[in-house]
């Protein structure tokens, strides 16, 4: 009873706050592209059509939303700084000492930025991950023996509400209003600003809605 009770908690607490983080990102990055929104927009009325749902067999076939949610845990990952480690033996890394027993934060937001390693960094550029499928600068949900262990979990859920989402309606900002991106830094990075968008319907027939 422990267990399971230690287990629902892991899939609320961790797996809850991060997913609904990661839909709001990734929906403010494309309002604020509405190129790449249109390609996304597109995408799902090629694989899906507009007179029929979101199903989960669909979301293999959608290969650039899936590079945009990359791109958007490129530019907002959601722990900047992972889970620390604290290794078990003294070693040296990259010409550094680290004592056993230190702990380590790894800076993954800096990787993910870095220009050494990305073209134009700081622009939200989905392209750049299409004929990239191994890159070990990239592991904005860890990497290791502590690698986010709800992941498989975690990317199904996130395509298939952004694709329901994105499939049903188009989304705008309200008259008079911008975006803003400014995150509130911490353990976990979350929009400062809620961002605020409003619905038209996209379907052939509205009693689609209904189910
Ligand atoms: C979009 C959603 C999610 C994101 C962005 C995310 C991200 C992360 C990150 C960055 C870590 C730290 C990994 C490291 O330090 O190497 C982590 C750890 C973890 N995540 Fe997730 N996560 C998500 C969803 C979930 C879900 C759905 C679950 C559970 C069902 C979950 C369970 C965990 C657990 C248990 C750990 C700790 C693993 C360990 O220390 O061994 N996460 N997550």
């Amino acid at each position: 009873m422990t267990q399971l009770k230690a287990l629902l908690m892991d899939i609320v607490v961790a797996g809850g706050e991060t997913t609904s983080i990661m839909v709001e990102w990734v929906m403010a990055e494309l309002m604020h592209h509405p190129q790449v929104m249109r390609k996304v927009h597109e995408e799902l009325a090629k694989s899906v059509g507009l007179d029929s749902l979101v199903e989960e067999s669909h979301l293999p076939k959608l290969h650039y939303l899936d590079v945009v949610i990359k791109e958007t845990f490129r530019l907002h990952p959601p722990f900047p700084f992972l889970v620390p480690r604290c290794p078990s033996q003294s070693s040296t890394i990259g010409g550094y000492y680290i004592p056993k027993g230190t702990m380590v934060w790894l800076n993954v937001w800096a990787i993910l930025r870095d220009p050494k390693i990305w073209k134009n960094p700081l622009e939200f550029q989905p392209e750049r991950f299409l004929n990239d499928s191994s890159n070990f600068n990239y592991f904005p949900s860890g990497s290791g023996r502590r690698i986010c262990s709800g992941l498989p979990l975690a990317e199904r859920t996130l395509i298939y509400i952004l694709a329901s989402l994105l499939h049903s309606f188009e989304w705008k900002l309200p008259h008079d209003t911008e975006l803003e991106f400014s995150d509130n830094f911490g353990i976990g990075t979350k929009k400062l600003h809620p961002a605020v968008a409003l619905p038209t319907p996209r379907l052939s027939n509205f009693e689609l809605y209904a189910k």
